[in-house]
Formats: structure tokens, C-alpha cells, sequence
């Protein structure tokens, strides 16, 4: 029989470790830990290890100086393969380094050789309601959200990481509830259901939360929780939408309309709207014209501050074959250079890509390059936002210039990524 795992995320300091303790007490089963810190001293591994030694002695396993989603991803395998073999447990927990993605350490349980031993239950993220809500929750704060700096690991914004930890998991732990009010609770419970429709949200202090809600839940499925973030949704509920109007011309340059995309997610079953409530709006912006460069990384630099996140491909000039990631969240915006344009191949490799994807929208002259963004945001004008992203476009005369002599910040090979900071002034 195969151990059930749980992946327990969140940003440094969210509560996790005091969650695990709590959790290592109330359970009686056998549950091993699997610890993961960055940096050399292993303080949760520490903590936890004296907490268990004194009650259940459960095995605590410490991967150290590293990050298990990237660089220690053999090791993890390696590591809870090995835990396996060599000792007798019920039920595995993996405390997720705080700047960890989530999906690449899900990934090793299902597709990689730990999914042998393991099966995935859930993945839980823990968020600190304090942090959330001046970081996300409101845009009339006198004091200002603090600036976020790049994590240890590398280029990614960290603000970028908690929303990927939101929005991939099955249970997102609201922690530290007694540091907000009851106005401002209800406030992130609304963004956080924005951001994640699929996952459950529970309420807390101290991680006090019901031990069956985080083991052998059965919660976790791969496509589900793949698919799951609100981003996302928003996206593909606009290309849908776009499929069933295809036989309408007016779609093939300007196809928004947000009024019937706007928080679709909620319009069949949920009566209270939480999301309207608090102002939160999803929407989509999509087109068929190129960014200027320059034009693009300025209004980067200077966007609305109510914007909470906004995720997907973009179009920028002088960029023919590379299809650009757009992700912003916080203060910060990453350009990464996640794949090529299907229309920068060969003919013949264009067909071969195209009968793979026969849903995929076509245009004669520029192929399936376009623009399609996810945009949430609260209090926030989606319109001059719009607005705003259309001035940015090529003009008519851009469009017949010679578009690599635009300054271009943008880069060039794959998995690069650009970051800009938005000074949230406008
Ligand atoms: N006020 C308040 N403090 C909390 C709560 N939960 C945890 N804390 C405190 O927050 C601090 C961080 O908690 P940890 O459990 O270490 O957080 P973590 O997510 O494991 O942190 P890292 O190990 O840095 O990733 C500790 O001082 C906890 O006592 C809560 O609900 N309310």
C-alpha cells in the first residue's frame, strides 16, 4: 500500500512549522516529516525534531542549503524513497521550503520515481492573513505594502511565488486571522477565492486546524490542481467563449468583451458574489497586435494599484519567435521567454504543431501569435486598464516599421526572464 503525502506550502513565516507541531500532537498516527529550509541552518528541522522526539518520535528528514522544487529535485526522490525503505510510517508530511513552487514537488509524487511509494493526498497552503491582506488586500492603505525584493533562489519575485503556492493547491489555511479584522478576513477569503476557485478555504490561528482535514483528505488531482488558478480559469473560459462566437467577424481583432467574461466562475451557483463585494473583478484582454516594447515596460512600470495579479502569453514586437509569459503580482512584473511561436517554425513543422492542436486559434497572417492576459484586480477601472494596454499596441504605421530597431528590454533566449518594478504611482 502506498504511504499518503501531504505537501505543506506557504511563505516564510506563514505558520507552517506551528501548524505541523499542532498537527504532529493532535494525530496519532505515524507520521513522518520531511523538512525543507533554505539556507544551512535547518531551524524547522530543529524545531520540529525536538517537538517530536518528546512526543510521538516521528522520523524528521531535513533536505538543506537548497530549494527541493529546483535544485534538490533528485534528492527529494532520492530522500523520501530511501525514508521509505528504511523506516516503518504511516503517512508522510513535506514542509515545502517558503519560496518553493509547489507543482514541480507535486510532480515528483505522480510522475517522478517517489510516485511508486507515495501517493499524493494534498497539497495545503498556508498564508499569513496579516501579510495578505497589506499586500493584496487594499489599495487605500496609508501605509503602503513594503516593496518585495527577489527571493534567495534567484530571479522570481516572491509575491509571484506566494500567488503560484495559492494557486496550485487543494486547501489554503488562512492563518494568523487573529491579526486581521473581521472586514479584512472576509476580504482575503474573497481574493483568495478568486485567485484559487478549487481549493477549500479554512479560517485559523496558531494552524489550529482539524487533522483530518489535512491527511488522507484525498483532495489532490494533477489536472485539477494544474488547471485550477483563477488565471487561468479566466483565460480559458475567454477562449471558449471566443470558440462559440468564431462565426462572428467583429471577434478577429478587438474580441473583449468583459461584461460576459467578468467573473463567470461564480454567476451559476454562488448568490452572495463575495467577489463584487469587495470590489474584485476578473477579465481578460485579448488581441491580435503586437506591444511596443518600450511603450509595454513603461505602463510595466506604472500600473494601476489595484491590479493583483495578471498572468499569460504576450505579443511584443520584435520578439517574432518567442512567445513571452507576462506575470505580475505584487509590485513586480517577470517577462520570461516561455516557448516559440508555432508560426516562427517551418511549414512544415507548423503543420505538425497544428494537427496536435486543432483547437488552436489561427490567424492567416501572424499565425498563433496574440496577446491573452488574465487580469484581476479590486476597486480597479478594467476599462482604463484596457485602455491603457491598447495604447501600448503597435500603430498602424509601427506595424509597417522595421520592428528590431525598437529599444527592447525584453529578452531573447529560453527560460530568460526581464523583471520590472512598478512604482505604483498611477
Ligand atoms: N499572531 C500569530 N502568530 C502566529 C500564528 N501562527 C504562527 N505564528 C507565529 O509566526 C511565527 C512564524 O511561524 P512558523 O510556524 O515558524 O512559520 P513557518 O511558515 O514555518 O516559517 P518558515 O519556517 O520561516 O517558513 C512564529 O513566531 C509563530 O509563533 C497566528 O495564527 N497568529
Amino acid at each position: 500500500m502506498s504511504v499518503p503525502v501531504t505537501i505543506l506550502c506557504g511563505e516564510l513565516g506563514a505558520g507552517k512549522t506551528t501548524l505541523l507541531s499542532g498537527l504532529l500532537e493532535a494525530d496519532e498516527r505515524d507520521i513522518a516529516v520531511l523538512v525543507n529550509d533554505v539556507g544551512a541552518v535547518n531551524v524547522d528541522a530543529d524545531l520540529v525534531e525536538a517537538r517530536t522526539d518528546l512526543t510521538t518520535g516521528e522520523e524528521v528528514l531535513a533536505l538543506e542549503n537548497g530549494c527541493i522544487c529546483c535544485s534538490l529535485g533528485g534528492e527529494l526522490s532520492r530522500s523520501v524513497i530511501q525514508l521509505w525503505k528504511e523506516h516503518d510510517f504511516e503517512y508522510l508530511v513535506v514542509e515545502a521550503s517558503g519560496v518553493g513552487e509547489p507543482e514541480p514537488i507535486a510532480r515528483q509524487f505522480v510522475r517522478g520515481p517517489a510516485g511508486g511509494p507515495y501517493d499524493l493526498d494534498a497539497v495545503v497552503t498556508v498564508v499569513d492573513a496579516r501579510r495578505f491582506y497589506d499586500r493584496f488586500g487594499d489599495s487605500a492603505v496609508d501605509d503602503p505594502p513594503t516593496r518585495q525584493g527577489t527571493d534567495e533562489t534567484g530571479s522570481r519575485p516572491l509575491a509571484d511565488l506566494l500567488l503560484e503556492q495559492v494557486e496550485f493547491c487543494d486547501l489554503l489555511v488562512m492563518n494568523k486571522c487573529d491579526l486581521v479584522t473581521d472586514a479584512e478576513r472576509e476580504r482575503v477569503v474573497a481574493l483568495l477565492e478568486t485567485l484559487q476557485p478549487r481549493a477549500e478555504i479554512v479560517t485559523t490561528e496558531y494552524g489550529d486546524v482539524d487533522p483530518a482535514a489535512l491527511l488522507e483528505s484525498e483532495r489532490f488531482d494533477l489536472e485539477a490542481a494544474a488547471e485550477s488558478a483563477g488565471w487561468k480559469q479566466a483565460i480559458h473560459g475567454d477562449a471558449d467563449h471566443e470558440e462559440s462566437k468564431a462565426a462572428d467577424p467583429d471577434t478577429h481583432e478587438a474580441d473583449h468583451d468583459h461584461a460576459e467574461t467578468h467573473d463567470h466562475r461564480h454567476d451559476d451557483h454562488d448568490h452572495t458574489h463575495p467577489q463584487a463585494r469587495y470590489g474584485i473583478a476578473v477579465d481578460t484582454y485579448h488581441r491580435r497586435r503586437p506591444f511596443h516594447p518600450k511603450r509595454f515596460a513603461a505602463l510595466l512600470a506604472n500600473l494601476p494599484d489595484g491590479l493583483v495579479r495578471a498572468k499569460g502569453l504576450c505579443w511584443i514586437a520584435g520578439r517574432e519567435r518567442q512567445a513571452i509569459t507576462m506575470s505580475y503580482a505584487g509590485t513586480e512584473t517577470t517577462l520570461e521567454v516561455t516557448g516559440r511561436w508555432i508560426a516562427s517554425f517551418s511549414e512544415q513543422q507548423q503543420e505538425t504543431y497544428r494537427q496536435s492542436q486543432p483547437e488552436l486559434s489561427w490567424d492567416d497572417e501572424w499565425g498563433d501569435r496574440e496577446t491573452r492576459l488574465a487580469l484581476i484586480g479590486r476597486n480597479l477601472s478594467m476599462d482604463d486598464l484596457q485602455a491603457r494596454l491598447d495604447d501600448c499596441l503597435l500603430t498602424d504605421a509601427e506595424m509597417d516599421a522595421d520592428w528590431s530597431t525598437f529599444e527592447n528590454p525584453v529578452p531573447t533566449g529560453m527560460g530568460d526572464t526581464t523583471t520590472v518594478v512598478s512604482d505604483e504611482q498611477s
